[in-house]
């Protein structure tokens, strides 16, 4: 079987909040009539400037045509030639080898006729706890909004959140204090989540002030890449300090400076499922927990998680994916299913990913290119329209 065609489509989808995310769909044609898809989640982070589409299928059929889909070791092997690790959170070259290898997991799992978890090691667990997100208050009157969100989304099972802090820190209390006092522990709050905007002293200095509040853990309390300012603000604090993998230097690095206690892996952030396992393993062997982040991804992204997260031995921590709830839109016809505040897995009567693309929906939503329009930092950083 060989790669006889990529085909690269954007698509522009806004979430609840009114913020747009622009996602690439992939699609790999073979000479033997099988098409893997999957998909590049979510541009819409600094850096910012956009990749080029038309130009990026083409550096794609340089590297792609003619490949055997099996070959998939060796084709990250010239993807990773290609795109290069840069050691920033964001890195877009990550969520294009993303891309591109959930389309082989995808075409591999199909042409053998197994759903993709199977491919990869087969199924540990058939859903997977996540945590929905909470995005960070800047202004008092968000605090009323977001405990509306709680009251809400509760109802629909989701009963653990997690919340980005660290601008204004008398909101996070606020909005703290009004979830212990209006939900009690009927909700859990996984993690006050930094997001690498404070050194780690300042970091410290919140989470102290938070802590009068229950949490589990606490994520980027330190700018990127400061390895020992993560492990000064660890041994200092009480709760367990997790990181997103961004790169296998730096997950070394965390290692080497004992900096966290739990790997925040996502296959978007790492460059696809293949680097995400290996990830996996290096927390596993490193005595590290992990956990599944997420870019929010639409459901194709997000299958590709769960297919992931079902076939890992250490996932020991609630998981971030909740993108399909937060857009308004999906481009799928079988959306991923959530239940009771879990991710369910799809089934192993679904061959690949066990997606099939929508294209009503993606005419719907597609867009020229990934370029940017109006929009400032405050906004890429804390997901909202908010011009304030
Ligand atoms: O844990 C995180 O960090 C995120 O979830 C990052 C978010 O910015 C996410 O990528 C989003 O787009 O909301
Ligand atoms: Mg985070
Ligand atoms: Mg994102």
């Amino acid at each position: 079987m060989k790669i006889s065609e990529i085909r690269l489509t954007v698509v522009g989808i806004p979430r609840s909040t009114g913020f747009v995310s622009k996602h690439v769909i992939v699609e790999l044609d073979t000479d033997e009539g099988l098409t893997g898809i999957g998909e590049m989640s979510d541009f819409s982070h600094l850096p910012h400037y956009a990749v080029d589409v038309f130009d990026l299928k083409h550096s794609l059929e340089d590297i792609l045509l003619g490949k055997n889909p099996f070959d998939i070791s060796l084709i990250n092997k010239e993807l990773t030639a290609n795109f290069p690790e840069a050691n920033f959170y964001y890195e877009k070259g990550n969520f294009i080898r993303n891309g591109v290898d959930a389309a082989l997991h995808d075409l591999c799992a199909k042409a053998l006729n197994i759903s993709v978890a199977d491919l990869i090691g087969g199924r540990i667990q058939e859903k997977i706890k996540v945590c929905f997100p909470i995005f960070r208050h800047r202004f008092m009157e968000e605090v009323e909004e977001n405990l509306a969100v709680v009251r809400t989304r509760l109802a629909q099972g989701f009963d653990t959140y997690r919340l980005y802090v660290g601008k204004n820190l008398d909101a996070d209390e606020a909005f703290l204090d009004g979830v212990k006092s209006e939900f009690g522990s009927k909700v859990t709050i996984k993690s006050l989540d930094f997001s690498h905007l404070l050194d780690w002293k300042s970091a410290l200095q919140a989470t102290k002030r938070l802590s009068k509040y229950e949490f589990q853990m606490v994520e980027s309390p330190a700018v990127q890449n400061d390895f020992d300012g993560l492990h000064h603000f660890r041994i200092k604090a009480d709760h367990p300090v997790s990181e997103h993998v961004w790169s296998f230097r730096q997950q070394y690095e965390m290692i080497r400076h004992d900096s966290v206690d739990i790997f925040n892996i996502s296959p978007i952030f790492i460059g696809g499922i293949t680097s995400a396992r290996k990830a996996a393993a290096a927390a596993e062997v490193a005595g590290k927990g992990c956990l599944m982040g997420t870019t929010q991804e639409l459901s194709i992204g997000t299958a590709a998680m769960a297919h992931l997260g079902s076939s890992l031995v250490n996932l020991n921590y609630t998981s971030d994916p909740t993108g399909p709830e937060l857009y308004i839109a999906d481009i799928v016809k079988n959306p991923v299913k959530y239940e009771n505040g879990y991710l369910l897995v799809p089934g192993r009567d679904r061959p690949g990913l066990g997606m099939e693309l929508d294209w009503n929906l993606i005419e719907q939503y597609r867009v020229k290119d990934l370029s940017w329009g109006q929009v400032s930092v405050h906004q890429l950083q804390d997901r909202t329209t908010q011009t304030k």
